[in-house]
């Protein structure tokens, strides 16, 4: 049996950094296959990644935990078989990014006991990214949460940069009691890059997974495909608003958007009633040009994109929106 290939797992609740990180993980150089899982309909996460021309596969729609639990495997095996095809290796290590709302057990279940995968892979660690401002009320909140702290090999802090000390010693404080036993570390955007990762060996225990999912997900997607994107200033106003009147609902935006007169698409950013500004992409040749959005609520998607049309004046057939 040759090597095993080694996986890593990021995940963490919605907008907490797990793309980000997954961006300044590939930037070591080491050649890497990623799985991206997203909770929406309309994949964005893709498009967000700086370095483009590696093994990718996205599966949207719901999440690995659940709706679509049965894609990992095939997924793994179809990279192995790639993998092991020819001598010089396509990839060395395969990058998994759960959705923002997965629990990480039935995923780490299949790595761990389906037999063919764990005679082919080793699970190196799952790291768990907890948006210092936020981490508390969505742990308290979301047993989605819970669960990505408690399968951690590593907690990673993020959002430094927006958070005041006191926020950050009273996230500690709740991890000392919650998961003692779990290594943390704090790391802004700036500061995040392969070797900021402790050991990467994996832990000479591990927990077996009982492989059952939490009870259903009550969170709701809606993907908006957007012909005419408005200005910026109309948007960002459209969205702000929207994180503002549905803060404890709207737990999440993000999308790809082409802004009157920019060249480059931008990538934007909701997250805990916070919109972040837009950043630009690079150009993706032969790119569907139209502007993309996610938003996922977590009771009333129908409410959100009747007000979400209504801001941007436009009527839903011409602007199709799809909820799930
Ligand atoms: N200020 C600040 N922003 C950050 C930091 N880390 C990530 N972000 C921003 O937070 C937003 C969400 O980050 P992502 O990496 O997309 O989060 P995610 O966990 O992949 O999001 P989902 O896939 O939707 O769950 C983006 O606008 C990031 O640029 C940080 O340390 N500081």
């Amino acid at each position: 049996m040759q090597d095993k290939i080694p996986v890593i797992v990021i995940t963490g609740f919605l907008g907490s950094g797990k793309t980000t990180l997954l961006n300044r993980l590939l930037a070591d150089g080491v050649k890497t296959a990623v799985v991206i899982n997203e909770f929406g309909a309309t994949p964005i996460d893709q498009d967000l990644l700086q370095i483009q021309d590696i093994p990718m596969t996205v599966l949207s729609g719901g999440c690995l935990c659940c709706q679509i639990k049965g894609a990992l495997a095939p997924t793994l095996k179809n990279l192995w078989m790639a993998w092991n095809k020819t001598d010089i290796k396509p990839f060395e290590r395969i990058i998994i990014e759960t959705s923002g709302v997965a629990n990480p057990e039935p995923i780490l279940d299949t790595l761990l006991r389906e037999s063919w995968l764990s005679k082919r892979y080793l699970l190196q660690q799952i790291v768990t990214t907890l948006a210092i401002p936020s981490a508390i009320a969505h742990l308290e909140r979301h047993a989605e949460a819970r669960a990505q702290m408690a399968w951690a090999d590593l907690l990673l802090l993020t959002h430094a940069d927006l958070a005041d000390a006191a926020q950050h010693a009273e996230l500690l404080d709740y991890l000392k009691l919650q998961a003692p036993a779990t290594p943390t570390l704090t790391a802004t955007r700036d500061q995040l890059n392969a070797g900021t990762l402790p050991s990467r060996t994996p832990p000479s225990f591990r927990r077996v997974p009982s492989g059952q999912a939490l009870p259903e997900h009550s969170f709701r997607s809606l993907s908006l495909y957007m012909e005419h994107t408005p200005s910026w200033p109309q948007l960002q106003a459209t969205l702000q608003t929207l994180l503002t009147n549905h803060a404890d609902d709207l737990v999440r935006i993000k999308g790809v958007v082409y802004i009157p007169d920019c060249a480059t698409p931008f990538a934007v950013h909701g997250v805990a009633g916070h919109l972040h500004p837009p950043v630009p992409l690079p150009e993706r040749p032969n790119q569907d040009r139209r502007s993309r959005l996610v938003l996922i609520t977590i009771s009333n998607p129908e409410q959100v994109a009747k007000e979400l049309l209504n801001h941007l004046g436009t009527k839903r057939d011409q602007n199709p929106i799809r909820l799930h």
